[in-house]
């Protein structure tokens, strides 16, 4: 992709014995911008953000991170934890992974537990009250407020996450990874589950966070109504290759796109051809 990007993979590839699960992968996510990868089942968009994110070691390729005005961090050669701290990345999964039984405004606070750390100087001065200590975890629970507020749970700050409803959920996993202050958000599935309501709800947050915080966005999805509204570059997968990119009305048009879809599931299929009428 061409212009200003916040990551850079090249030439990526992932292998499982004898299975390619990403083969020879390059694309870019342009900074402030989102980006969605998409591609039916199976076609190695949750690998991908594994290597991204150090879950997985890549057999092969790079996977440069960019950030703006400061020098450039090799994703690959980090492991999980200096990618969010170092390089900061933030990701949620397919699957909701909220503490279900702390409190919505707990989830967001412990999400910040590095910088309360740090500022309790790994314990002692939190323990003695200090000034550094207290200035820290005010700021850690203002911004806390900032998102519950942003999402819209702000009256719901003290109920269990577990009992929030499953959009709420969603939104506060989002939530959750903005109060680490990524400057790139990796979210897999976000909209996965949710009614036609709450996919717009998070669209809207997404494009807010965009534009608000300007966050880069890497995102997985299949739900086409979301990828094709909030997109400024898609990247299309199949089997572990790349076979289109382009602007979301690019690739609704590419007949690989389609072809990919059809070969794969019917509903898929339906759903990508929809997103242009
Ligand atoms: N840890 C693993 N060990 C072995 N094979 C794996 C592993 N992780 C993924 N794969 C295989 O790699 C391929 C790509 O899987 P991946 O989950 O990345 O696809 P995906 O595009 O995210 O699919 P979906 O849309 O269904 O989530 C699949 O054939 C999968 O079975």
């Amino acid at each position: 992709m061409s212009g200003d990007s916040i990551l850079t993979v090249d030439r990526l590839s992932m292998r499982f014995g004898g299975i390619v699960a990403v083969n020879d992968l390059s694309f870019g996510a342009g900074r402030r911008k989102i980006t969605a990868l998409i591609g039916p089942n199976g076609a190695g968009k949750t690998t991908v953000f594994n290597c991204i994110t150090g879950f997985y070691k890549p057999s092969d390729g790079t996977m440069r991170l960019q950030h703006e005005g400061g020098a450039e961090i090799r994703l690959e050669r980090l492991n999980d934890f200096r990618i969010s701290k170092q390089a900061k990345v933030a990701r949620t999964f397919q699957n909701i992974r909220l503490f279900p039984g702390m409190t919505a405004l707990e989830n967001l606070m412990v999400a910040q537990h590095n910088a309360l750390m740090l500022a309790s100087g790994l314990t002692f001065l939190g323990l003695i009250g200090a000034p550094s200590w207290r200035t820290a975890e005010k700021r850690a629970i203002d911004l806390a407020k900032l998102w519950l507020e942003r999402i819209g749970l702000i009256d719901r700050a003290d109920d269990a996450a577990g009992n929030l409803p499953y959009g709420d959920q969603r939104r506060l996993e989002i939530a959750r990874a903005m109060c680490t202050e990524p400057a790139l958000l990796c979210l897999d599935e976000p909209a996965a589950g949710l009614n036609a309501r709450e996919s717009a709800a998070l669209s809207e947050l997404l494009l807010s966070i965009r534009a608000g915080q300007g966050t880069s966005i890497l995102l997985i999805e299949h739900d086409m109504s979301v990828v094709m509204e909030i997109s400024d570059h898609v990247v299309v997968m199949d089997y572990g290759v790349k076979i289109s990119e382009g602007t979301p009305q690019q690739i609704r048009d590419d007949p690989k796109v389609i072809a990919a879809y059809l070969g794969a599931d019917e509903d898929e299929a339906i759903a990508v051809m929809e997103s242009g009428t």
